[in-house]
């Protein structure tokens, strides 16, 4: 990193990282305590903790996948790859990691058809195959968390010390203490909560800089300007591999390396982390497909716009006083953005971009910490340690996880930083080492032909074959010397990463069409479920929708006290309701995933790109603004869709909260709720 001076003082640092945090803390606690007194999820119960009672809405979730999939890296290495590759960086970037949350939509269904009380993936995985492949796959479950974790504590200390000074030790233990705290406090549903309010004031964030650079910085100000400041970077430092040199085409080899890398490394980091797993069992059966189909089409535009508006511009200013020189350390630490934001707007740029950037680290660390939380009790704890655990312990045993995990993560930061390690070359080496498990994983929640020891063999043998591939690539390339420089560079990672999948991938399904299984998920179905609820799979949604529609056959105020019962069984039982389960609704959403995600595949990752591409198209002023305009009105769709929409569908909730807390303070009698109240008392209602 260069050591010109920083942009804002060091004690804007420590006010950003502990004054949010604590901002945070104080909120989610007020949001914990409102959601006890005025719904009737109560946060000290584990099942509400880790899993929000299975019950949140598919705006919330998509908010929630939005921001859990909001990385340092989708704001810092995206405007990375835009400043090194050109207009196809952030393409690349976007859209090699939205197919694969449109994609575990489908993974989303079948986790509701064949497992829909489980906690975790991994309770999936070692009900049906056993403890060693418990083992084996839980090594690829925490390590995507600690990988993703170290990307998250290393881009923010990166930008926080670059920006304010603030030293990088503290940031790294700061920064998930004071998430930590406000993950304690409230567990998933509050998490969720906050997540939407992080994503809320990042799209303003984010349309703010948009605007700045295309319509009212005296710098750039225009796509026009754009374009001509863009074209005379690529006279003055044509880019290798690229068409003309040009900035502004797809026609971009590195660009290309990039993509299918980008690519591969998300497939492990969606398929193999609990977080997205966590939502999938967070949301309501009937409305999962729709949340991740939502959210995957909502983040795409963070990181395509934001790239394309500050990873661009970081090119275009270039020889303005005010942008400092990058070195190649700086690019892989993802300096290209705040550096350009802090040209552009001065401090309150850098102060901008430090708030964002805090925003989407703190709800991204929030997903990883309730994810591991929930791996270390229910896979550790309750199956290794203490498998009659009660209530009470599992509750103590996830809130210690979480701060233990948040200690982990910093020291894991920590490590990486000393050993020079940055955030870029990171995020090119996690395929390398997780693309194995994917094929393995999916096919153990959707396929009953895969094969135990099919998967577990390709899960390892894929590991090392991609580190085998990584490292002698870089031998070869580099005159056999292998460091952390020789190791980063693209061919060297796409071999990695080309390895490890592929080896997976195929072994896993060779095996398997060799050697199949016939498992009929009928033990995975069965899963925390209670005799009553669950031993017996689809048929029991017969007489559940009989027995609702008995007890919905009275007045209306019947039938809200009817499914103002059922909500406080299933959140007493921690299951999730039979008639919600009905198998045709979750074979027809299982297919509508499939047939979507698979068209949007093919449309971001061949129909657009690759004509572009082949043709060798250089973007003229008419070309980016079409480019950069789609784009804008994308941002507004997203923001639309996880700002406007949650609030929409949450509306009864947000009245019922309201109506409670105007009772309490006017109405001279308590607005508590009350569970099943007969005489209409109380604030009874729904949760968001
Ligand atoms: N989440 C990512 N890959 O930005």
């Amino acid at each position: 990193m260069s050591s010109v001076s920083t942009v804002l003082p060091q004690g804007a640092g420590y006010g950003v990282v502990v004054g949010i945090g604590l901002f945070f803390s104080a909120f989610m606690l007020c949001l914990t305590a409102l959601q006890a007194r005025y719904t009737p999820f109560k946060p000290s119960n584990s099942e509400e903790f880790s899993s929000a009672s299975r019950s949140v809405k598919p705006g919330l979730i998509a908010s929630g996948i939005v921001s859990a999939w909001t990385w340092a890296a989708t704001l810092l290495q995206s405007s990375a790859v835009a400043y090194k590759y050109g207009i196809s960086g952030p393409w690349w970037y976007g859209a090699g990691a939205t197919i694969q949350v449109l994609l575990f939509a489908q993974l989303a269904a079948k986790l509701k058809m064949n497992a829909p009380n489980a906690h975790t993936w991994l309770e999936i995985v070692a009900t049906r195959w056993g403890t060693l492949a418990h083992c084996v796959f839980m090594f690829f479950g925490l390590a995507t968390n600690i990988i993703v974790s170290s990307m998250l504590i290393l881009g923010g200390s990166a930008t926080v010390t670059d920006l304010t000074g603030m030293s990088t030790i503290a940031a790294c233990f700061l920064i998930p203490l004071g998430v930590a705290i406000y993950v304690v406090a409230g567990g998933m549903r509050a998490t969720l909560l906050c997540d939407y309010t992080h994503t809320t004031v990042l799209f303003a964030i984010i349309l703010t800089f948009i605007f700045t650079v295309y319509a009212t910085s005296p710098k750039i100000g225009s796509i026009s300007r754009m374009h001509d400041l863009l074209a005379a970077a690529s006279e003055a430092n044509p880019v290798p591999g690229n068409a003309h040199g040009s900035y502004l085409t797809i026609r971009s080899k590195n660009g290309l390396i990039f993509g299918v890398i980008n690519i591969i490394g998300n497939f492990a980091t969606v398929f193999n982390d609990q977080a997205y797993w966590q939502r999938a069992i967070a949301s309501r059966p009937a409305s999962c497909v729709k949340a991740y189909l939502l959210g995957g089409l909502a983040w795409f535009a963070i990181p395509f716009t934001f790239a394309t508006t500050l990873g661009l511009a970081a090119v275009a200013l270039q020889g303005d006083p005010s942008m400092r020189v990058l070195s190649p350390a700086d690019v892989s630490a993802g300096l290209p953005a705040p550096s350009a934001a802090a040209a552009l707007l001065g401090q309150s740029g850098a102060a901008a971009m430090l708030v964002l950037l805090f925003l989407a680290v703190t709800s991204a660390t929030s997903a990883e910490l309730i994810a591991v939380s929930s791996i270390l009790t229910y896979d550790v704890y309750k199956k290794y340690v203490n498998p009659q655990a009660t209530e009470a312990q599992i509750s103590r045993v996830s809130h210690y996880a979480v701060a233990f995990y948040a200690l982990v993560m910093g020291l894991a930061g920590l490590i990486f930083f000393y050993i020079g390690v940055s955030m870029g070359w990171l995020y090119e080496f996690m395929g390398v080492v997780l693309g194995s498990a994917v094929v393995p994983i999916a096919l153990c929640v959707t396929w009953r032909k895969a094969n135990k020891w099919g998967c577990i063999i390709a899960s390892v043998s894929g590991f090392f074959a991609g580190i085998v591939a990584w490292l002698v690539t870089t031998s070869a390339l580099n005159g056999s010397v292998i460091n952390v420089t020789t190791s980063g560079g693209d061919l060297e990672m796409l071999a990695g990463n080309l390895a490890s999948i592929g080896v997976g991938g195929i072994v896993a399904v060779v095996y398997s069409l060799i050697c199949p299984e016939n498992f009929d998920f009928d033990s995975t179905r069965a899963i925390n479920a209670p005799p009553t609820h669950h031993a017996h799979h689809h048929d029991a949604a017969d007489d559940a929708s009989k027995e609702k529609e008995k007890r919905y056959s009275g007045d209306e105020k019947d039938e809200k006290e009817v499914e103002m019962q059922s909500i406080n069984d299933h959140i007493i039982e921690g299951v999730t309701e039979d008639a919600e389960l009905e198998r045709a609704g979750l074979e027809s959403a299982f297919k509508f995933a499939a047939w979507s995600s698979v068209i949007l595949l093919v449309v971001m990752i061949l129909l657009i790109p690759l004509p572009l591409f082949f043709a060798e198209t250089i973007f003229g002023k008419r070309g980016l603004s079409a480019w950069v305009i789609i784009g804008i009105i994308w941002a507004f769709c997203s923001a639309f869709t996880v700002v406007i929409y949650p609030l929409w569908e949450s509306r009864e909730a947000l009245g019922m909260v309201s109506k409670g807390i105007l009772k309490d303070i006017f109405g001279g009698g308590s607005g508590k709720y009350v569970e099943t109240s007969k005489d209409g008392s109380g604030a009874g209602g729904y949760a968001a």
